[in-house]
């Protein structure tokens, strides 16, 4: 690992990775690779989660085409410097942010959608100028595989590698030095994966889980809303970290809404369920029994069929559920999904405020005054409003967690400013002394004077004074500019100071 990493470490030191074009060919070849390769690709993720290759497509393919496209379109802008607004000081410089790289980043993704959470980054470690580490989970092994071959037939290999293993190997990775960690996964682990970069205080972008909540209101459109809600929550087999985890309603919607998810979900997946393409499995036996152990106790309302052989779980509804029992302590991560009565909107916005902050929020209403109001008095990662997931795929939004959720953010423009730093470029000149004497010892009153003037835009001469000053300053400063080189634009400027002292000593 060390080796690797310092292998990585070289290429970039070398500055191969910063002209923009490298990054832009960087990227048209990741984009080469997914369209080249997609059978390949496509029947990985599908082995992985049991899941159709069409839908394959459409959960991850087609996000990372996306995320490319934005990249390759917006990374001359955002590479570029930005000008910096400047003081009465420096007015005179060139200020300005320059974005720069990072150096050697480390990518840890998860397996509920392998290729999304892994190339999603790697689009914005590439086009930050980084070299990238890319460590997919041992859990969908088959993505983790074709990723370790195909990248290195399309990538520079000396800048972008693939790290393959189970804990063992990620244990081993973050004992090394990066310069950005992204890590994907459960928030267990995201403490292991802070407390190894803290020592090398590297910094850590965190997306982790938690329960998302969905509020219903009573004036809202309920065949749109469990409609929606169904799609979100049973795709991926509820897999899905941004799935709605639980619905809050008023006690008399909880029927209408048990009828209404379940005709749904026969329009989805018709009566054989067992048998659509588009419904997945779960990913191990592991999580099956964990799902399993949820039911216990609980009043299923719709579902709870399953096949151990085949890890098959229906999608299923939990009513009456009492905000204390398992299924309300953890992430569910499958397709369950309870109804917990709440008697009004207050109640709902106190029952998720006395909870951890989560990845995502859901409120469904025809009022847009009673949206706002969950989502200016409550706090999670994303909000979408009236849909469910929908927030993830408008990459103008910076998707990421807060609180137990995660921290940090990314995709199109946020992955960008993730693995860039921003760099702040002051470029002076060698003349202007005189004003620079300012700040010089010995200091006097005379000089803070000057320098509250400058710097804090105080002038103890009155209002009328100042204005007058000020239109001076900023007129000298224009002809000064434009002749700073002809030795006019010293003399107008040794002149205002003149001027200024003067006119203090009149007033
Ligand atoms: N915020 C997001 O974008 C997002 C996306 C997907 C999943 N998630 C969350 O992730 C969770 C599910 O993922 P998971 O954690 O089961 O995925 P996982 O088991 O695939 O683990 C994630 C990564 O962590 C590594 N890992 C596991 N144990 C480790 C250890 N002890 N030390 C170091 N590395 C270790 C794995 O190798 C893997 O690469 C859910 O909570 C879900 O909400 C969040
Ligand atoms: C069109 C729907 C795309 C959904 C992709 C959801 C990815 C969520 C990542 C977290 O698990």
């Amino acid at each position: 690992m060390e080796r690797q990493v310092l292998r990585l470490r070289q290429a970039f030191r070398s500055g191969r990775s910063r002209p923009l074009r490298f990054r832009l060919q960087q990227l048209e070849a990741l984009r080469r690779m997914v369209q080249e390769r997609e059978k390949e690709i496509l029947a990985a993720i599908a082995a992985d989660l049991s899941k159709s290759e069409l839908n394959a497509y459409s959960h991850e393919v087609i996000t990372i085409l996306g995320e490319i496209d934005f990249m390759l379109g917006n990374l001359p802008e955002l590479a570029s410097a930005r000008p910096a607004k400047k003081n009465l000081l420096t007015m005179m410089d060139e200020a300005y942010v320059q974005p720069e790289p990072l150096g050697v980043v480390l990518i840890i993704g998860a397996w509920n959608y392998p290729f999304v959470l892994t190339m999603q980054p790697l689009v914005g470690a590439i086009a930050a100028g980084n070299a990238a580490i890319v460590k997919p989970s041992e859990l969908s092994e088959n993505t983790a595989k074709i990723l370790a071959e195909l990248l290195p037939q399309y990538l520079d290999q000396d800048l972008y590698a693939i790290v393959n293993g189970g804990i063992p190997e990620t244990t081993e990775l973050l004992k090394q030095r990066f310069d950005h960690i992204l890590y994907t996964g459960n928030t267990a682990v995201g403490k292991i994966v802070m407390e190894a970069a803290a020592k090398h205080l590297t910094p850590v972008t965190l997306e982790l889980g938690g329960k998302s909540p969905c509020y219903i209101d009573r004036d809202c459109d309920l065949d749109v809303a469990c409609r929606r809600i169904a799609w979100g929550k049973y795709m991926n087999c509820g897999q899905t970290c941004i799935a709605p985890d639980y619905i809050l309603c008023e006690a008399s919607l909880q029927n209408q809404i048990v009828q209404k998810i379940k005709e749904t979900v026969k329009d989805f997946y018709g009566e054989n369920i067992k048998a659509s393409p588009d419904y997945e499995r779960i990913i191990n036996l592991r999580h099956f029994k964990r799902l399993q152990s949820l039911l216990k106790g609980q009043k299923i309302a719709f579902g709870g069929e399953m096949d151990e052989a085949t890890r098959y779980l229906a999608p299923t509804i939990l009513t009456d559920v009492d905000p204390n029992s398992k299924v309300m302590q953890e992430e569910i991560f499958g397709p369950i999904l309870p109804i917990v009565s709440v008697k009004n909107v207050d109640e709902a916005i106190n029952f998720i405020n006395d909870r951890e902050k989560p990845l995502a929020l859901y409120v469904f209403s025809r009022n847009n005054k009673l949206i706002k109001r969950v989502i200016d008095e409550t706090s999670s990662g994303g909000v979408t409003g009236n849909d469910v997931i929908m927030h993830f795929t408008v990459n103008s939004l910076p998707f990421g967690g807060v609180g137990a959720s995660g921290m940090g953010a990314y995709h199109g423009k946020y992955s960008f400013d993730t693995f860039s730093h921003q760099r702040p470029c002051l470029l002076k000149g060698l003349k202007g002394e005189s004003v620079n004497k300012l700040r010089y010892p010995p200091n006097s009153e005379s000089k803070v004077s000057w320098a509250k003037f400058f710097l804090l835009k105080q002038f103890n001469k009155g209002r009328l004074g100042m204005l007058l000053f000020v239109c001076l300053v900023a007129v000298a400063a224009v002809i000064v500019k434009k002749y700073q080189a002809l030795p006019r634009g010293k003399a107008l400027l040794a002149s205002l100071i003149v001027h200024r002292r003067r006119w203090s000593s009149k007033h």
